[in-house]
């Protein structure tokens, strides 16, 4: 039996014949829609200039302190955060001495342990009460603003004497009033909120980097 008979005989591989009258993937109606929204998300984001260099002024001054960035957020946020922390401890735009940041996002032995033992709501808040430090700034990003693994930590962040600051979307969620800043992208799409997350995330890779660009 050759290789393509078999693969055909397994009930889990469609024939191509079967395959090809499905709907081709199209791109330009997708490209034309989320270019409208950006161009509304873009309108809205050019009024948030001031919680966004809020939020860098505060981060630039943790570094500036000696003290570190803690990331945490869920699913595309998770990504998000480990996208960021990679900017500051890596390099983004200059050639500069590393940043402390790291996200609580990327140790599944972490994530597990906690997760399993004690619950899926305490995996950001314990790593943080053991990790984190006064002046240390917790960085919560939620697209809903009501993560509870996210929002506990960002309680807790303030009870240890941690700067606390949030990347919402929608209505902010329960997220804003945790935050010493909190910049909210009020538009109903989750994916358009995360493409405007992590443009505000690399404007604040940017200016932290800019502003920190004299350090040795
Ligand atoms: O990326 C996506 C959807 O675009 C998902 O992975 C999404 O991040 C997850 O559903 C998250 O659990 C949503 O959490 P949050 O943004 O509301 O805190
Ligand atoms: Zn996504």
């Amino acid at each position: 039996m050759s290789l393509m008979a078999r693969h055909t005989d397994d009930p889990q591989v469609l024939p191509a014949a079967d395959i090809r009258p499905w709907p081709r993937p199209v791109a330009r109606p997708y490209f034309e829609e989320s270019l409208h929204q950006h161009r509304l998300l873009f309108q809205v984001l050019d009024q948030l200039h001031p919680q966004i260099e809020q939020a860098a002024v505060l981060m630039a001054d943790t570094l500036r302190a000696g003290r570190k960035i803690m990331l945490m957020g869920n699913g595309g946020s998770a990504a998000d955060c480990q996208h960021l922390a990679a900017e500051f401890t890596g390099r983004f735009q200059q050639e500069r001495r590393p940043l402390a940041a790291m996200a609580l996002t990327t140790d599944t032995s972490a994530l597990t342990c906690i997760g399993n033992d004690y619950g899926f709501e305490h995996v950001f808040e314990r790593q943080l009460a053991g990790l984190g430090q006064p002046g240390d700034c917790a960085v919560g990003i939620s697209t809903s603003g009501s993560s509870p693994n996210v929002l506990r930590a960002l309680e807790r962040a303030r009870t240890l004497g941690l700067t606390t600051v949030g990347l919402s979307g929608r209505d902010g969620g329960a997220m804003a009033a945790l935050c010493d800043v909190c910049v909210v992208v009020p538009h109903p799409d989750t994916a358009r909120i995360q493409e405007a997350h992590i443009f505000i995330g690399h404007c604040w890779c940017g200016m932290v980097e800019q502003s920190l660009a004299a350090l040795p």
